[in-house]
Protein backbone atom coordinates (compact mmCIF):
# COMPACT_ATOMS: atom_id res chain seq x y z
CA UNK A 1 0.00 0.00 0.00
CA UNK A 2 2.53 2.37 0.82
CA UNK A 3 4.64 1.61 -2.78
CA UNK A 4 1.28 2.35 -4.52
CA UNK A 5 0.81 5.81 -2.54
CA UNK A 6 4.29 6.29 -3.63
CA UNK A 7 3.93 5.72 -6.85
CA UNK A 8 0.85 7.15 -7.25
CA UNK A 9 2.57 10.36 -5.78
CA UNK A 10 5.41 10.55 -8.21
CA UNK A 11 2.27 10.90 -11.01
CA UNK A 12 0.81 13.64 -8.79
CA UNK A 13 3.93 16.09 -8.45
CA UNK A 14 4.55 15.37 -12.07
CA UNK A 15 0.58 16.85 -13.32
CA UNK A 16 -0.65 18.34 -10.78
CA UNK A 17 1.73 19.94 -8.80
CA UNK A 18 2.81 21.83 -11.33
CA UNK A 19 2.26 25.50 -12.05
CA UNK A 20 1.70 25.09 -15.82
CA UNK A 21 -1.05 22.75 -15.29
CA UNK A 22 -3.50 24.95 -13.22
CA UNK A 23 -6.17 25.19 -15.93
CA UNK A 24 -6.22 21.39 -15.27
CA UNK A 25 -7.31 22.12 -11.81
CA UNK A 26 -9.99 24.87 -13.11
CA UNK A 27 -11.39 22.04 -15.50
CA UNK A 28 -11.33 19.44 -12.67
CA UNK A 29 -13.22 21.42 -10.54
CA UNK A 30 -15.62 22.53 -12.79
CA UNK A 31 -16.17 18.30 -13.45
CA UNK A 32 -16.61 17.91 -9.18
CA UNK A 33 -19.42 21.30 -9.76
CA UNK A 34 -21.04 19.50 -12.53
CA UNK A 35 -21.35 16.55 -10.45
CA UNK A 36 -22.68 17.96 -7.37
CA UNK A 37 -25.06 20.29 -9.55
CA UNK A 38 -26.50 16.75 -11.07
CA UNK A 39 -26.87 15.91 -7.16
CA UNK A 40 -28.82 18.74 -6.67
CA UNK A 41 -31.01 18.17 -9.58
CA UNK A 42 -31.72 15.02 -8.75
CA UNK A 43 -32.27 16.00 -4.96
CA UNK A 44 -34.95 18.83 -6.63
CA UNK A 45 -37.02 16.22 -9.07
CA UNK A 46 -37.13 13.95 -5.97
CA UNK A 47 -39.10 16.51 -3.97
CA UNK A 48 -40.59 17.44 -7.35
CA UNK A 49 -42.20 13.97 -7.60
CA UNK A 50 -43.85 13.60 -4.46
CA UNK A 51 -45.36 17.34 -4.91
CA UNK A 52 -46.26 15.89 -8.73
CA UNK A 53 -47.73 12.32 -7.91
CA UNK A 54 -49.98 13.99 -4.87
CA UNK A 55 -51.28 16.55 -7.41
CA UNK A 56 -52.25 13.71 -9.38
CA UNK A 57 -54.23 12.09 -6.73
CA UNK A 58 -55.99 15.18 -5.68
CA UNK A 59 -56.96 15.58 -9.50
CA UNK A 60 -55.57 19.31 -9.24
CA UNK A 61 -55.26 19.66 -12.87
CA UNK A 62 -54.20 23.07 -13.00
CA UNK A 63 -51.39 22.77 -10.97
CA UNK A 64 -49.94 19.86 -13.44
CA UNK A 65 -48.90 22.21 -16.05
CA UNK A 66 -46.49 24.28 -13.71
CA UNK A 67 -45.15 20.88 -12.46
CA UNK A 68 -44.27 19.92 -15.67
CA UNK A 69 -42.75 23.23 -16.79
CA UNK A 70 -40.49 22.42 -13.53
CA UNK A 71 -39.33 19.20 -14.56
CA UNK A 72 -38.55 20.36 -18.04
CA UNK A 73 -36.52 23.14 -16.51
CA UNK A 74 -34.74 20.64 -14.63
CA UNK A 75 -34.42 18.22 -17.25
CA UNK A 76 -32.67 20.93 -19.52
CA UNK A 77 -30.02 21.45 -16.88
CA UNK A 78 -29.77 17.91 -15.82
CA UNK A 79 -28.90 17.39 -19.86
CA UNK A 80 -26.42 20.33 -19.88
CA UNK A 81 -24.24 19.20 -16.78
CA UNK A 82 -24.57 15.61 -17.62
CA UNK A 83 -23.36 16.25 -21.51
CA UNK A 84 -20.32 18.49 -20.43
CA UNK A 85 -19.68 16.47 -17.88
CA UNK A 86 -18.77 13.43 -20.07
CA UNK A 87 -17.15 15.84 -22.45
CA UNK A 88 -15.15 17.83 -20.07
CA UNK A 89 -13.78 14.71 -18.47
CA UNK A 90 -12.16 13.48 -21.86
CA UNK A 91 -10.93 16.97 -22.52
CA UNK A 92 -9.01 16.73 -18.85
CA UNK A 93 -8.24 12.72 -19.70
CA UNK A 94 -6.90 13.48 -23.06
CA UNK A 95 -4.71 16.35 -21.47
CA UNK A 96 -3.15 14.27 -18.78
CA UNK A 97 -2.64 11.55 -21.31
CA UNK A 98 -0.80 13.83 -23.60
CA UNK A 99 1.62 14.83 -20.77
CA UNK A 100 2.19 11.43 -19.79
CA UNK A 101 2.64 10.22 -23.02
CA UNK A 102 5.04 12.90 -24.11
CA UNK A 103 7.12 12.16 -20.41
CA UNK A 104 7.13 8.71 -21.19
CA UNK A 105 8.28 8.57 -24.77
CA UNK A 106 10.61 11.29 -24.34
CA UNK A 107 12.00 9.58 -21.63
CA UNK A 108 12.13 5.71 -23.51
CA UNK A 109 13.78 7.21 -26.29
CA UNK A 110 16.47 9.58 -24.81
CA UNK A 111 19.85 8.18 -24.07
CA UNK A 112 19.48 5.11 -25.49
CA UNK A 113 17.54 3.91 -22.82
CA UNK A 114 14.93 1.98 -25.47
CA UNK A 115 17.94 0.08 -27.13
CA UNK A 116 18.95 -1.38 -23.83
CA UNK A 117 15.54 -2.54 -23.13
CA UNK A 118 15.34 -4.15 -26.31
CA UNK A 119 18.24 -6.17 -25.43
CA UNK A 120 16.12 -7.67 -21.92
CA UNK A 121 13.47 -9.89 -23.04
CA UNK A 122 12.16 -9.49 -20.00
CA UNK A 123 11.55 -6.15 -19.95
CA UNK A 124 8.10 -4.78 -20.34
CA UNK A 125 6.25 -4.02 -24.09
CA UNK A 126 6.89 -0.05 -24.35
CA UNK A 127 3.60 -0.65 -26.94
CA UNK A 128 1.62 -1.84 -24.27
CA UNK A 129 2.97 0.68 -21.20
CA UNK A 130 2.89 3.83 -23.47
CA UNK A 131 -0.27 3.11 -24.97
CA UNK A 132 -2.19 0.68 -22.88
CA UNK A 133 -1.58 1.42 -19.26
CA UNK A 134 -1.33 5.33 -19.18
CA UNK A 135 -4.87 5.37 -21.22
CA UNK A 136 -5.86 2.88 -18.33
CA UNK A 137 -4.38 4.89 -15.48
CA UNK A 138 -5.30 8.74 -16.56
CA UNK A 139 -8.92 7.15 -17.55
CA UNK A 140 -9.63 5.73 -14.20
CA UNK A 141 -8.04 7.78 -11.97
CA UNK A 142 -9.91 10.93 -13.53
CA UNK A 143 -13.31 8.86 -13.39
CA UNK A 144 -12.78 7.14 -10.04
CA UNK A 145 -12.13 10.52 -8.71
CA UNK A 146 -14.78 12.29 -9.45
CA UNK A 147 -17.44 9.94 -8.91
CA UNK A 148 -16.01 9.06 -5.27
CA UNK A 149 -17.01 12.74 -4.88
CA UNK A 150 -19.70 12.89 -6.72
CA UNK A 151 -21.66 9.34 -4.70
CA UNK A 152 -20.62 10.40 -1.68
CA UNK A 153 -22.56 13.86 -2.12
CA UNK A 154 -25.47 11.79 -3.71
CA UNK A 155 -25.52 8.87 -0.59
CA UNK A 156 -25.39 11.52 1.78
CA UNK A 157 -28.20 13.70 0.41
CA UNK A 158 -30.45 10.26 -0.37
CA UNK A 159 -29.32 8.90 2.99
CA UNK A 160 -30.83 11.93 4.74
CA UNK A 161 -33.86 11.95 2.81
CA UNK A 162 -34.52 8.40 3.10
CA UNK A 163 -34.15 8.27 6.74
CA UNK A 164 -36.65 11.32 7.12
CA UNK A 165 -39.12 9.41 4.74
CA UNK A 166 -38.73 5.99 7.15
CA UNK A 167 -39.29 8.07 10.34
CA UNK A 168 -39.64 5.64 13.32
CA UNK A 169 -41.49 2.37 12.30
CA UNK A 170 -42.77 -0.37 14.87
CA UNK A 171 -42.87 -3.78 13.30
CA UNK A 172 -45.09 -6.97 14.34
CA UNK A 173 -43.67 -10.47 13.63
CA UNK A 174 -44.49 -13.42 14.98
CA UNK A 175 -45.78 -11.77 18.26
CA UNK A 176 -42.62 -9.81 18.50
CA UNK A 177 -42.56 -6.34 18.04
CA UNK A 178 -39.44 -3.93 16.92
CA UNK A 179 -38.94 -0.55 16.82
CA UNK A 180 -36.79 0.59 13.49
CA UNK A 181 -35.75 4.31 13.10
CA UNK A 182 -34.93 4.91 9.45
CA UNK A 183 -35.89 0.93 8.27
CA UNK A 184 -35.41 2.27 4.71
CA UNK A 185 -31.75 2.78 5.05
CA UNK A 186 -30.75 -0.37 6.50
CA UNK A 187 -32.74 -2.44 4.13
CA UNK A 188 -30.95 -0.69 0.90
CA UNK A 189 -27.62 -1.13 2.74
CA UNK A 190 -28.64 -4.76 2.93
CA UNK A 191 -29.77 -5.31 0.23
CA UNK A 192 -26.78 -3.87 -1.91
CA UNK A 193 -24.49 -5.89 0.11
CA UNK A 194 -25.99 -8.85 0.01
CA UNK A 195 -26.66 -8.63 -3.70
CA UNK A 196 -23.02 -7.58 -4.26
CA UNK A 197 -21.69 -10.10 -2.16
CA UNK A 198 -23.11 -12.95 -4.24
CA UNK A 199 -22.10 -10.84 -7.70
CA UNK A 200 -18.96 -11.46 -6.30
CA UNK A 201 -19.04 -14.76 -5.42
CA UNK A 202 -20.46 -15.66 -8.56
CA UNK A 203 -19.07 -13.65 -10.86
CA UNK A 204 -15.50 -14.23 -9.48
CA UNK A 205 -14.59 -16.40 -12.18
CA UNK A 206 -15.44 -13.79 -14.94
CA UNK A 207 -12.23 -12.01 -14.27
CA UNK A 208 -10.28 -14.74 -14.85
CA UNK A 209 -12.01 -15.28 -18.37
CA UNK A 210 -12.15 -11.70 -19.44
CA UNK A 211 -8.27 -11.78 -18.53
CA UNK A 212 -8.16 -14.79 -20.52
CA UNK A 213 -10.19 -13.29 -23.28
CA UNK A 214 -8.45 -10.38 -23.65
CA UNK A 215 -4.85 -12.36 -23.65
CA UNK A 216 -6.23 -14.82 -26.76
CA UNK A 217 -7.63 -11.79 -28.53
CA UNK A 218 -3.63 -9.77 -28.42
CA UNK A 219 -1.63 -13.20 -29.35
CA UNK A 220 -4.63 -13.65 -32.25
CA UNK A 221 -3.25 -9.91 -33.12
CA UNK A 222 0.07 -10.52 -33.11
CA UNK A 223 -0.33 -13.61 -35.08
CA UNK A 224 -1.83 -11.78 -37.75
CA UNK A 225 0.54 -9.23 -37.61
CA UNK A 226 3.58 -10.94 -38.18
CA UNK A 227 2.24 -12.19 -41.49
CA UNK A 228 1.79 -9.16 -42.60
CA UNK A 229 5.58 -8.55 -41.93
CA UNK A 230 6.86 -11.53 -42.87
CA UNK A 231 4.46 -11.85 -46.28
CA UNK A 232 6.82 -12.21 -48.55
CA UNK A 233 8.57 -15.12 -46.50
CA UNK A 234 5.47 -16.99 -45.95
CA UNK A 235 4.73 -16.82 -49.75
CA UNK A 236 8.24 -17.80 -51.15
CA UNK A 237 7.94 -21.11 -48.66
CA UNK A 238 4.04 -21.69 -50.11
CA UNK A 239 3.52 -21.33 -46.26
CA UNK A 240 -0.11 -20.49 -45.92
CA UNK A 241 -1.95 -23.90 -45.11
CA UNK A 242 0.87 -23.88 -42.79
CA UNK A 243 -0.15 -20.01 -41.20
CA UNK A 244 -3.92 -21.06 -41.71
CA UNK A 245 -3.56 -23.56 -39.35
CA UNK A 246 -1.59 -21.88 -36.80
CA UNK A 247 -4.34 -19.26 -36.86
CA UNK A 248 -7.37 -21.40 -36.59
CA UNK A 249 -5.55 -23.08 -33.65
CA UNK A 250 -4.64 -19.23 -32.11
CA UNK A 251 -8.82 -18.69 -32.93
CA UNK A 252 -10.03 -21.95 -31.18
CA UNK A 253 -8.39 -20.65 -27.90
CA UNK A 254 -10.56 -17.58 -28.41
CA UNK A 255 -13.50 -19.89 -29.35
CA UNK A 256 -12.99 -21.86 -25.86
CA UNK A 257 -13.03 -19.37 -23.16
CA UNK A 258 -15.38 -17.30 -25.21
CA UNK A 259 -17.64 -19.86 -24.52
CA UNK A 260 -17.23 -20.20 -21.01
CA UNK A 261 -17.30 -16.70 -20.76
CA UNK A 262 -20.56 -16.54 -22.31
CA UNK A 263 -21.84 -19.49 -20.05
CA UNK A 264 -20.20 -17.90 -16.90
CA UNK A 265 -21.86 -14.35 -17.52
CA UNK A 266 -25.04 -16.39 -18.41
CA UNK A 267 -25.47 -17.69 -14.92
CA UNK A 268 -24.21 -14.12 -13.34
CA UNK A 269 -27.05 -12.70 -15.44
CA UNK A 270 -29.62 -14.65 -14.33
CA UNK A 271 -29.29 -12.99 -10.51
CA UNK A 272 -28.02 -9.75 -11.85
CA UNK A 273 -30.96 -8.85 -13.81
CA UNK A 274 -33.09 -10.35 -11.21
CA UNK A 275 -31.65 -8.35 -8.74
CA UNK A 276 -31.93 -5.23 -10.71
CA UNK A 277 -35.18 -5.32 -11.73
CA UNK A 278 -36.50 -6.78 -7.99
CA UNK A 279 -34.44 -3.33 -6.64
CA UNK A 280 -37.20 -0.69 -8.65
CA UNK A 281 -39.70 -2.37 -6.44
CA UNK A 282 -38.46 -3.40 -3.37
CA UNK A 283 -38.70 -0.30 -1.53
CA UNK A 284 -42.62 0.68 -2.90
CA UNK A 285 -43.29 -3.03 -1.20
CA UNK A 286 -41.31 -1.90 1.74
CA UNK A 287 -43.36 1.29 1.63
CA UNK A 288 -46.67 -0.55 1.77
CA UNK A 289 -47.19 -0.63 5.62
CA UNK A 290 -46.50 2.84 5.64
CA UNK A 291 -48.77 3.87 2.97
CA UNK A 292 -51.55 1.26 4.10
CA UNK A 293 -51.29 3.04 7.61
CA UNK A 294 -51.63 6.50 5.77
CA UNK A 295 -48.39 7.35 7.02
CA UNK A 296 -47.12 8.56 3.32
CA UNK A 297 -49.29 9.71 0.37
CA UNK A 298 -48.69 8.18 -2.97
CA UNK A 299 -45.98 11.02 -3.99
CA UNK A 300 -44.47 10.12 -0.48
CA UNK A 301 -43.87 6.70 -2.10
CA UNK A 302 -42.78 7.49 -4.96
CA UNK A 303 -40.35 10.01 -3.37
CA UNK A 304 -39.51 7.04 -1.20
CA UNK A 305 -39.13 4.84 -4.24
CA UNK A 306 -36.85 7.37 -6.30
CA UNK A 307 -34.48 8.38 -2.91
CA UNK A 308 -34.24 4.52 -2.72
CA UNK A 309 -32.66 3.60 -5.92
CA UNK A 310 -30.50 6.50 -5.24
CA UNK A 311 -28.69 5.39 -2.27
CA UNK A 312 -28.63 1.84 -4.09
CA UNK A 313 -26.89 3.10 -7.04
CA UNK A 314 -24.43 5.10 -5.05
CA UNK A 315 -23.73 2.11 -2.86
CA UNK A 316 -23.44 -0.02 -5.49
CA UNK A 317 -20.86 2.50 -7.27
CA UNK A 318 -18.76 1.96 -4.44
CA UNK A 319 -18.60 -1.92 -4.90
CA UNK A 320 -17.96 -1.34 -8.47
CA UNK A 321 -15.02 0.60 -7.61
CA UNK A 322 -13.42 -1.37 -5.46
CA UNK A 323 -13.44 -4.33 -8.55
CA UNK A 324 -11.78 -1.77 -11.02
CA UNK A 325 -9.40 -1.07 -8.32
CA UNK A 326 -6.69 -4.08 -9.18
CA UNK A 327 -7.06 -2.86 -12.74
CA UNK A 328 -6.04 0.85 -11.67
CA UNK A 329 -3.26 -0.37 -9.33
CA UNK A 330 -1.84 -2.46 -11.85
CA UNK A 331 -1.62 0.28 -14.59
CA UNK A 332 -0.25 1.80 -11.83
CA UNK A 333 3.10 -0.36 -10.57
CA UNK A 334 3.62 -1.58 -14.36
CA UNK A 335 3.62 2.73 -15.41
CA UNK A 336 5.79 2.88 -11.95
CA UNK A 337 7.92 -0.47 -12.89
CA UNK A 338 8.63 0.86 -16.89
CA UNK A 339 9.45 4.52 -15.77
CA UNK A 340 12.26 2.90 -12.72
CA UNK A 341 13.30 0.84 -15.54
CA UNK A 342 14.21 3.48 -18.12
CA UNK A 343 15.47 5.65 -15.53
CA UNK A 344 17.73 2.76 -14.63
CA UNK A 345 19.04 1.81 -18.33
CA UNK A 346 19.51 5.73 -19.09
CA UNK A 347 21.84 5.74 -15.98
CA UNK A 348 23.62 3.20 -18.14
CA UNK A 349 24.74 5.55 -20.19
CA UNK A 350 28.28 5.86 -20.40
CA UNK A 351 30.04 9.14 -21.35
CA UNK A 352 32.65 8.85 -24.16
CA UNK A 353 36.19 9.72 -22.54
CA UNK A 354 37.69 11.92 -25.12
CA UNK A 355 41.37 12.02 -26.27
CA UNK A 356 42.86 12.35 -29.09
CA UNK A 357 42.21 9.38 -30.96
CA UNK A 358 39.84 6.51 -30.94
CA UNK A 359 41.84 4.25 -28.46
CA UNK A 360 41.24 1.23 -26.43
CA UNK A 361 42.98 0.33 -23.48
CA UNK A 362 42.30 -2.77 -21.59
CA UNK A 363 38.18 -2.67 -22.78
CA UNK A 364 36.60 -5.71 -21.90
CA UNK A 365 33.26 -6.50 -23.36
CA UNK A 366 30.10 -8.76 -22.14
CA UNK A 367 26.81 -10.13 -23.29
CA UNK A 368 23.76 -8.27 -21.15
CA UNK A 369 24.01 -11.61 -19.21
CA UNK A 370 27.40 -10.68 -18.38
CA UNK A 371 29.14 -13.13 -20.46
CA UNK A 372 32.62 -12.14 -21.37
CA UNK A 373 33.09 -11.66 -25.21
CA UNK A 374 36.36 -10.20 -25.65
CA UNK A 375 38.65 -9.16 -22.81
CA UNK A 376 41.92 -6.54 -22.33
CA UNK A 377 41.24 -5.13 -25.93
CA UNK A 378 43.82 -2.73 -26.58
CA UNK A 379 44.82 -0.78 -29.73
CA UNK A 380 44.41 2.67 -31.88
CA UNK A 381 42.66 3.55 -34.65
CA UNK A 382 44.62 6.50 -37.07
CA UNK A 383 42.38 9.44 -37.25
CA UNK A 384 41.24 9.48 -41.04
CA UNK A 385 42.37 5.81 -41.40
CA UNK A 386 40.12 2.80 -42.40
CA UNK A 387 40.47 0.11 -40.35
CA UNK A 388 39.12 -3.38 -40.58
CA UNK A 389 38.11 -5.11 -37.64
CA UNK A 390 38.94 -8.77 -38.48
CA UNK A 391 38.35 -11.74 -36.47
CA UNK A 392 35.75 -15.12 -36.73
CA UNK A 393 32.22 -15.30 -36.62
CA UNK A 394 30.63 -14.61 -32.81
CA UNK A 395 34.07 -13.17 -31.78
CA UNK A 396 32.83 -9.74 -31.06
CA UNK A 397 33.38 -7.44 -33.86
CA UNK A 398 29.15 -5.85 -33.54
CA UNK A 399 29.56 -5.44 -30.54
CA UNK A 400 32.75 -3.55 -30.29
CA UNK A 401 31.14 -1.35 -32.72
CA UNK A 402 28.11 -0.78 -30.98
CA UNK A 403 30.30 0.13 -27.99
CA UNK A 404 32.21 2.76 -30.14
CA UNK A 405 28.92 3.73 -31.65
CA UNK A 406 27.66 4.50 -28.38
CA UNK A 407 25.18 1.61 -27.98
CA UNK A 408 26.66 -0.81 -25.65
CA UNK A 409 27.18 -0.26 -21.98
CA UNK A 410 27.55 -3.57 -20.95
CA UNK A 411 31.30 -2.80 -20.83
CA UNK A 412 34.21 -2.13 -18.17
CA UNK A 413 38.34 -0.83 -18.82
CA UNK A 414 38.99 2.03 -21.00
CA UNK A 415 38.27 3.34 -24.59
CA UNK A 416 38.39 6.89 -25.66
CA UNK A 417 37.57 9.03 -28.82
CA UNK A 418 38.30 11.93 -29.89
CA UNK A 419 35.41 14.82 -30.41
CA UNK A 420 32.93 14.09 -33.28
CA UNK A 421 30.02 12.90 -34.76
CA UNK A 422 29.31 9.63 -35.21
CA UNK A 423 27.06 6.84 -37.19
CA UNK A 424 26.97 3.36 -37.31
CA UNK A 425 25.55 1.70 -40.66
CA UNK A 426 24.50 -1.76 -39.59
CA UNK A 427 24.06 -4.52 -42.31
CA UNK A 428 19.80 -3.66 -42.78
CA UNK A 429 19.37 0.18 -42.75
CA UNK A 430 16.28 1.17 -40.67
CA UNK A 431 13.47 2.88 -43.04
CA UNK A 432 10.01 4.49 -41.71
CA UNK A 433 7.49 5.67 -43.57
CA UNK A 434 7.29 8.43 -45.53
CA UNK A 435 8.89 9.78 -48.60
CA UNK A 436 12.19 8.50 -50.12
CA UNK A 437 13.81 12.23 -49.29
CA UNK A 438 12.66 11.94 -45.67
CA UNK A 439 14.32 8.04 -45.76
CA UNK A 440 17.40 9.60 -47.01
CA UNK A 441 17.60 12.65 -44.73
CA UNK A 442 16.90 10.16 -41.74
CA UNK A 443 16.71 10.86 -38.62
CA UNK A 444 16.52 14.96 -39.99
CA UNK A 445 14.21 16.45 -41.71
CA UNK A 446 15.44 16.96 -45.07
CA UNK A 447 17.34 20.23 -45.69
CA UNK A 448 19.15 19.66 -49.32
CA UNK A 449 17.58 20.34 -52.23
CA UNK A 450 15.99 18.00 -54.60
CA UNK A 451 18.75 18.63 -56.96
CA UNK A 452 21.22 17.94 -54.55
CA UNK A 453 19.04 14.47 -53.62
CA UNK A 454 19.23 13.38 -56.84
CA UNK A 455 23.00 13.77 -57.21
CA UNK A 456 23.25 11.78 -54.27
CA UNK A 457 21.30 8.76 -55.35
CA UNK A 458 22.73 8.91 -58.79
CA UNK A 459 26.32 8.54 -57.13
CA UNK A 460 25.08 5.84 -54.85
CA UNK A 461 23.32 3.71 -57.55
CA UNK A 462 20.02 4.58 -57.05
CA UNK A 463 19.55 6.70 -60.16
CA UNK A 464 16.34 5.25 -61.19
CA UNK A 465 14.41 6.27 -58.00
CA UNK A 466 14.63 9.82 -58.74
CA UNK A 467 11.73 10.34 -60.17
CA UNK A 468 10.19 8.96 -56.76
CA UNK A 469 12.08 11.50 -54.30
CA UNK A 470 8.93 12.66 -52.56
CA UNK A 471 6.72 9.73 -52.94
CA UNK A 472 6.10 8.07 -49.89
CA UNK A 473 6.19 4.57 -50.54
CA UNK A 474 6.56 1.40 -48.23
CA UNK A 475 10.19 1.41 -48.68
CA UNK A 476 11.56 -0.84 -46.66
CA UNK A 477 9.47 -3.42 -49.14
CA UNK A 478 9.78 -1.58 -52.17
CA UNK A 479 13.97 -1.40 -52.70
CA UNK A 480 15.86 -4.46 -52.56
CA UNK A 481 18.17 -5.38 -49.77
CA UNK A 482 21.12 -4.05 -51.82
CA UNK A 483 19.42 -1.07 -52.69
CA UNK A 484 18.24 -0.39 -48.86
CA UNK A 485 22.03 -0.35 -47.66
CA UNK A 486 22.75 2.25 -51.15
CA UNK A 487 20.39 4.46 -49.47
CA UNK A 488 22.24 3.69 -45.80
CA UNK A 489 25.15 5.29 -47.41
CA UNK A 490 23.66 8.15 -49.30
CA UNK A 491 22.97 9.00 -45.75
CA UNK A 492 26.00 8.75 -44.11
CA UNK A 493 27.50 11.10 -46.75
CA UNK A 494 24.56 13.56 -46.37
CA UNK A 495 24.89 13.65 -42.56
CA UNK A 496 29.25 13.76 -43.34
CA UNK A 497 30.00 11.76 -39.35
CA UNK A 498 33.56 12.41 -38.73
CA UNK A 499 33.56 8.62 -37.51
CA UNK A 500 31.67 5.65 -39.65
CA UNK A 501 31.12 2.58 -38.52
CA UNK A 502 30.31 0.20 -41.24
CA UNK A 503 28.90 -3.08 -39.90
CA UNK A 504 28.80 -5.62 -42.87
CA UNK A 505 26.77 -2.63 -45.09
CA UNK A 506 27.50 -3.56 -48.25
CA UNK A 507 27.29 -7.64 -47.75
CA UNK A 508 24.12 -7.52 -50.20
CA UNK A 509 26.09 -5.68 -52.97
CA UNK A 510 28.35 -7.55 -55.24
CA UNK A 511 31.97 -6.74 -54.84
CA UNK A 512 32.09 -4.91 -57.38
CA UNK A 513 29.32 -2.82 -56.39
CA UNK A 514 30.70 -2.71 -53.02
CA UNK A 515 34.13 -1.76 -53.89
CA UNK A 516 32.47 1.55 -55.85
CA UNK A 517 30.43 2.62 -52.68
CA UNK A 518 33.14 2.40 -50.49
CA UNK A 519 35.36 4.04 -53.17
CA UNK A 520 32.80 6.83 -52.96
CA UNK A 521 33.13 7.27 -49.42
CA UNK A 522 36.41 7.63 -49.15
CA UNK A 523 36.24 10.04 -52.24
CA UNK A 524 33.41 12.33 -50.17
CA UNK A 525 34.61 11.42 -46.65
CA UNK A 526 38.02 12.22 -47.09
CA UNK A 527 38.83 13.08 -43.61
CA UNK A 528 36.15 10.90 -41.93
CA UNK A 529 37.59 7.98 -39.94
CA UNK A 530 36.25 4.46 -41.14
CA UNK A 531 35.90 1.25 -39.02
CA UNK A 532 34.31 -1.79 -40.21
CA UNK A 533 33.48 -5.11 -40.11
CA UNK A 534 33.06 -7.13 -43.46
CA UNK A 535 33.45 -10.76 -44.85
CA UNK A 536 33.93 -9.50 -48.32
CA UNK A 537 37.65 -10.63 -48.88
CA UNK A 538 38.37 -8.58 -52.32
CA UNK A 539 37.99 -5.63 -50.58
CA UNK A 540 41.34 -5.96 -48.70
CA UNK A 541 43.24 -3.14 -50.72
CA UNK A 542 40.04 -0.87 -49.57
CA UNK A 543 41.64 -0.99 -45.46
CA UNK A 544 44.61 1.22 -44.35
CA UNK A 545 44.94 -0.83 -41.06
CA UNK A 546 43.46 -4.46 -39.71
CA UNK A 547 42.68 -4.74 -36.11
CA UNK A 548 42.43 -8.08 -35.61
CA UNK A 549 40.32 -9.22 -32.41
CA UNK A 550 41.14 -13.04 -32.12
CA UNK A 551 43.95 -11.98 -29.74
CA UNK A 552 41.38 -10.45 -27.26
CA UNK A 553 38.48 -13.56 -26.88
CA UNK A 554 37.74 -13.93 -23.90
CA UNK A 555 38.30 -16.87 -21.96
N1 LIG B 1 21.91 -8.85 -27.33
C1 LIG B 1 22.66 -9.91 -27.07
N2 LIG B 1 22.32 -10.77 -26.09
C2 LIG B 1 23.08 -11.85 -25.81
N3 LIG B 1 24.19 -12.15 -26.46
C3 LIG B 1 24.60 -11.33 -27.46
C4 LIG B 1 23.87 -10.17 -27.81
N4 LIG B 1 24.50 -9.57 -28.81
C5 LIG B 1 25.59 -10.31 -29.09
N5 LIG B 1 25.66 -11.38 -28.27
C6 LIG B 1 26.68 -12.43 -28.26
O1 LIG B 1 27.95 -11.82 -28.27
C7 LIG B 1 28.83 -12.55 -29.09
C8 LIG B 1 29.46 -11.64 -30.15
O2 LIG B 1 28.46 -11.26 -31.07
P1 LIG B 1 28.78 -10.29 -32.30
O3 LIG B 1 27.53 -10.10 -33.05
O4 LIG B 1 29.47 -9.09 -31.78
O5 LIG B 1 29.81 -11.18 -33.12
P2 LIG B 1 30.47 -10.88 -34.53
O6 LIG B 1 31.92 -11.08 -34.35
O7 LIG B 1 30.02 -9.56 -35.04
O8 LIG B 1 29.82 -12.06 -35.38
P3 LIG B 1 29.49 -12.13 -36.97
O9 LIG B 1 30.79 -11.98 -37.67
O10 LIG B 1 28.89 -13.47 -37.12
O11 LIG B 1 28.52 -11.02 -37.25
C9 LIG B 1 28.03 -13.68 -29.70
O12 LIG B 1 28.28 -14.85 -28.96
C10 LIG B 1 26.59 -13.26 -29.52
O13 LIG B 1 25.74 -14.37 -29.37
Amino acid sequence: MKTLLTQFNWFLKDYWLKRSHFSSWLLLAVLVGLGLAVVAINVHINEWSKTFYDTLTAFEADKLYGLIGEYLIYIAIFVVCAVYRAWLRKLLIIRWRSHLTEQFTGQWLSRRAFYRMSLNDHTDNPDQRIAEDINVFVSRTIELFISLITNLAQLYSFLVILWKLSGTHTFHIFGHSLTVTGYLVWLAVAYTLAGSIITQLVGQKLHRFNYNQQRFEANFRASLLRKHDHAEQIALYGGEAKEQAGLRREFQDIIGNWRKLMNKERDLGFFTTAYDRFSLMLPVLASVPLFMAKAITLGGLMQIRSAFSAVFNSLSWFVFAYSILPEWSASLQRLSQFRQTVEREQKQDKPVLEGRELSFNGLNLYTPARIPVLSNIQGRIRPGAWTRLAGPSGLGKSTLLRTIGGLWSHYDGQWQQSPGSRLLLPQKAYIGNGTLAEALSYPNEPAASDAVLHELLEAVGLGSWKAHLNSALNWAQTLSAGEQQRLAVARALLSRPDYLYLDESTSHLDETAAREVLMLIKQRLPDTTVVMVSHQSSLADIYDEVLDLSRFKAA
